[in-house]
């Protein structure tokens, strides 16, 4: 039996605070060449001046990120590798090379391990990484897919974009529409399946898209901050304001949420901003350089970016979002979105 040794259970502490406490306990001497530990979507490592790799890691575990009734093992195969190349992009970086971890039960078919690496690679091949080594264990309960992504950013480029990034002036951008994964995730909890669109939901619940060029485009077009988001706006914003000690005005009318989900869910706007899993990137540019961005994504036949709001100076309660409301009237909301043990 496990005798208790002091502490507080982690589900009563939560998943950010604990992150600072180990922050707490790893981060008291930093080697100079480390640019960025922990507190960003990746690490990043600076070998030489004028050169960046980034290093991430995420893993996927059955029944908590993902159901073998609902999704088929290329599916999460591509989803492992996409949270990943998600990362790497809201860094403005190249990905490069994968290493992926995985814990099986037994009672999986060799087949099917080999359909997970398929997925993998497909979408891989599409970014430009390769699959360079991994680890295979034992797991007496269910799945676990750890995969760890290298990238890197091109010679004499700009710096990586960063959460501490953003500015008072800034507007704030997303890739692509929020809530389809959410949706899809409700559609699968739900059993949705004669709903308007659902067949789109679920494909971004289960094969989400990293935006791995426009991360790019971003990063060249001079943009500074920058972050994926994978727990929700109304999470991962907070956390951008937080790093950068600036609030934010959300302009709701002028979120991408697709019609599909206001109009089949009465609690889009909690689906839309605080369901997660959306892998689009945010990020926040003065004026100028938003227009660059706009230019860069249009020459590159990429959609967005969609403007959503603007950064403000902080009040006296500290970083903070809020949202204008279609009627112009500015709202508090209640921060906070996915988090794990509840
Ligand atoms: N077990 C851990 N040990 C060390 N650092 C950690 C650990 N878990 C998280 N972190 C770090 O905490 C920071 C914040 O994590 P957060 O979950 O907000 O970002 P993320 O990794 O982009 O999220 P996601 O897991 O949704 O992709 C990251 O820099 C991450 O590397
Ligand atoms: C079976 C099943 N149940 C619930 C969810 C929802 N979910 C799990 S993790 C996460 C946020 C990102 O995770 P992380 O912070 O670990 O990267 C969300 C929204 C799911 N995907 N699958
Ligand atoms: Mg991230």
């Amino acid at each position: 039996m496990r005798v208790p040794s002091g502490g507080r259970p982690v589900k009563e502490v939560g998943e950010f605070p604990l992150i600072d406490m180990i922050d707490g306990v790893v981060s008291a001497t930093l080697p100079r060449r480390l640019r960025m530990g922990i507190g960003d979507d990746a690490a990043v490592w600076r070998p030489r001046p004028g050169r960046d790799l980034v290093f991430t890691t995420d893993i996927l575990v059955q029944n908590v990120h993902f159901r073998l009734d609902w999704m088929d093992w290329q599916a999460v195969g591509h989803k492992a590798l996409a949270v990943n190349l998600s990362d790497v992009a809201a860094m403005g970086a190249q990905p490069r090379l994968a290493l992926v971890s995985l814990a099986l039960t037994g009672s999986e078919r060799d087949r099917e391990v080999t359909d997970l690496f398929r997925g993998m690679n497909a979408l891989g091949r599409r970014h430009g990484v390769v699959v360079a080594g991994g680890d295979l264990s034992a797991s007496p309960n269910g799945v676990i897919v750890s995969v760890t992504v290298i990238g890197e950013t091109s010679a004499g480029r700009r710096a990586v974009m960063t959460r501490d990034g953003a500015r008072p002036g800034d507007i704030i951008g997303v890739t692509g529409p929020l809530g389809m994964a959410a949706a899809g995730l409700r559609v699968f909890q739900q059993q949705l399946l004669t709903l308007d669109g659902n067949p789109a939901m679920r494909e971004a619940y289960s094969r989400p898209k990293p935006r791995v060029r426009e991360g790019r485009l971003l990063a060249r077009a001079g943009v500074r901050a920058a972050m994926d988001l994978s727990d929700g706006l109304l999470g991962d914003l907070p956390k951008m304001c937080q790093a950068s000690g600036v609030s934010a005005v959300i302009d709701i009318a002028r979120v991408p949420i697709p019609n599909a989900i206001k109009w089949n869910f009465d609690d889009w706007f909690d689906l839309a901003l605080r369901g997660g899993e959306d892998y689009e990137l945010l990020f926040t540019a003065p004026p100028a350089v938003f227009a660059r961005v706009c230019r860069a994504f249009r020459l590159a036949g990429l959609h967005g970016p969609w403007r959503i709001g603007e950064i403000v100076k902080a009040g006296a309660k500290g970083p903070e979002v809020k949202i204008r409301e279609a009627s112009g009237k500015v709202e508090e909301v209640e921060s906070g979105a996915y988090t794990h043990w509840g």
